[in-house]
């Protein structure tokens, strides 16, 4: 179901000329589906905060809003260390997962989403704590600007998978196994630069692990399901970016200025 709502930025004025259309960059985007997710937040909400560039937008929305006095007894379950500091510097209440085991609702972005809104996550590094806390609400909406749309996940960029350093090598060619004859498949460990080492370094997530980038030339093609069990069954693997039928509602900004809300079927 897709409801397209048209966000009034000035009064319209009988004499005024016809406005041209507004171009937003990628920012302006992200800042909108944020600004627009806020405000749909309830009080006394046990809320999972997400991560990444569109989600700390979220984060400084809200704040506002409860610093402003309009939004009350919000208490956030941050899904990342960055979140969790961030969250803090807003004054933002936090709490665990472990004392809310069911939240009302979670908010966060997505590096892809597809036309079932499945989506792909962790490209910032983050996904295993995302998925504990956004599969445990009730309501999970992401926020994005258009460019995040795809037809297939995988199209965009890479799919994450953090997997146990141990044997991560090991763990590789078992990935490198599992997608045998797709053509233009790569499977790669995520490095970083260190500048005290003067050479790249496995990235290690919040939990100490690494990410293995799985790439695939035209994005990933067959029953999303049976890969994601086949992938989770690799022992050295502990969780993957694909998000699949989680997402109850995706808030996407446009370039127009438009929000267009896709909910789940
Ligand atoms: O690891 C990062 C998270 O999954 C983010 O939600 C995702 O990468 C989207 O981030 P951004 O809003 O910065 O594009």
């Amino acid at each position: 179901m897709r409801t397209s709502i048209h966000l009034q930025t000035s009064p319209p004025h009988l004499f005024s000329p016809p406005l041209a259309s507004p171009s937003l960059n990628q920012d302006s985007q992200k800042l909108l589906c944020a600004q627009h997710a806020a405000s749909l937040v309830k009080p006394s909400t046990i809320l999972g905060l997400g991560t990444g560039s569109t989600a700390s937008l979220f984060l400084e929305q809200l704040s506002d809003l409860l610093s402003a006095g309009s939004l009350h007894s919000i208490v956030g379950v941050p899904t990342s260390l960055k979140t969790d500091a961030l969250a803090k510097t807003l004054n933002i209440p936090l709490t665990d997962l472990g004392s809310h085991p069911v939240l009302d609702l979670s908010v966060d972005g997505a590096d892809e989403v597809d036309q079932e809104l499945n989506l792909v996550k962790g490209r910032g590094g983050s996904l295993l704590r995302e998925k504990m806390v956004e599969g445990a609400s009730r309501e999970f909406v992401v926020i994005v600007d258009e460019t995040k749309l795809v037809p297939r996940l995988g199209t965009t960029g890479p799919i994450p998978v953090e997997v146990v350093p141990f044997g991560w090598d090991y763990t590789i060619m078992k990935l490198k196994e599992l997608f045998k004859g797709e053509i233009g498949f790569d499977a790669k460990l995520r490095t970083v630069w260190d500048a005290k080492e003067g050479k790249e370094v496995p990235f290690k997530t919040d939990n100490e692990n690494y990410i293995v980038n799985l790439l695939f030339e035209k994005g990933i093609s067959g029953d999303l399901r049976l890969i994601s069990d086949e992938i989770l069954r690799i022992t050295g693997v502990i969780e993957h970016g694909i998000f699949i039928g989680m997402a109850t509602s995706v808030i996407v900004a446009k370039k127009d200025g438009k929000i267009e809300i896709l909910n789940k079927k």
